[in-house]
């Protein structure tokens, strides 16, 4: 696979299965991230989101097929490092420095990093050049930190719970910095969240992992043509329910199911549809055991 072709997968897994000793972090994954995207990976906690990162940054091994920007992040991890921005789920920078410092170090380990462009982008925020790490609030640091990241000029960017622990105003501003500086339709970022809901708007496709496996590896344009939910009156409920519904719950007040795929002419006359959300899904495939999908 040529790393520099545009029509390739940046991230290419075929029967990939990554274990801690009797434990299967990641099942069996096989799937394509093309370029210009921005992919959720969503799943409850010990869902596999972090271990499958790290197999695609070369921290861990794992068994099958897994290619990143071409390579393989086993055995060619310093060579993929040069060409993607990784953001671990417990990333850290060091308190004692001061903002420009951190520029000037990145300068000297990153080929592909521009101060220039560093600085722009911290512009953007309330980080001061001249500030100490351990003086910023944890909001600053990540939008630092995001800001360091997206100055590499890089294809692919990993993300792994990038807002934990900020509040609603930081992860917006996190995110708005993200969409707007560094993705451009053609690098992708993929990013691990448990903010399903405030994320949505600004994916173009989701990856849901449950207990290790695959459940959904769609577009949100595919989600949207695919899936459909109907709220329904209450005396409605054993008719819909008898059309195997993925999940039967509230949506405003009012009693709702989601299906995958069309539901029969005679359910659909009795509701309304509406678009569901990512939430709704999200719920509808991972939780468990007494309303799992229908067999297909
Ligand atoms: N170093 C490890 N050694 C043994 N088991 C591990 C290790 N790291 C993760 N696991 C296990 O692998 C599974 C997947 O964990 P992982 O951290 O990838 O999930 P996650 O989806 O990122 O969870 P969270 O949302 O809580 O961060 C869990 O059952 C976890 O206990």
């Amino acid at each position: 696979m040529n790393a520099n072709n545009n029509t390739e997968a940046l991230v290419s897994a075929r029967d990939f299965t990554l274990r801690y000793g009797r434990k299967v972090a990641c099942d069996h994954l096989s799937f394509q991230i093309p370029k210009g995207r921005v992919v959720g990976l969503l799943g409850h906690n010990g869902a596999g989101k972090t271990s499958l990162m790290k197999a695609m940054v070369g921290l861990q091994g794992g068994e099958g097929e897994l290619r990143v920007l071409g390579l393989d992040p086993r055995s060619q991890r310093t060579e993929l490092l040069k060409g993607l921005s990784y953001i671990p789920d417990v990333a850290v920078l060091p308190r004692w420095a001061r903002v420009h410092e951190l520029i000037t170090l990145m300068s000297g380990l990153q080929p592909q990093f521009s101060s220039e462009r560093a600085r722009a982008l911290l512009k953007r925020t309330s980080v001061g050049l001249n500030d100490k790490v351990k003086a910023l609030s944890k909001g600053m640091v990540t939008q630092l930190h995001l800001a360091l990241v997206a100055a590499i000029d890089t294809r692919l960017m990993i993300l792994d719970e990038p807002t934990l622990g900020l509040d609603v105003i930081s992860r917006k501003s996190f995110y708005e910095m993200l969409i707007d500086e560094w993705c451009d339709g053609e690098r992708t970022v993929v990013i691990s969240t448990h903010q399903v809901e405030e994320i949505e708007s600004l994916l173009s496709d989701v990856m849901m992992l449950d207990e290790g496996k695959l459940v959904l590896n769609i577009s949100l344009e595919e989600m949207d043509s695919r899936f459909v939910a109907l709220a329904h009156d209450p005396a409605a409920a054993d008719t819909v329910a008898r059309a195997h519904p993925l999940l039967r719950y509230r949506q405003q007040g009012r009693s709702a199911a989601l299906f995958d795929g069309e539901p029969p002419a005679d359910v659909q006359a009795l509701g309304q549809r509406f678009r569901p959300s990512l939430v709704d899904l999200f719920v509808a495939l991972t939780r468990k055991p007494e309303l799992q999908p229908r067999e297909a």
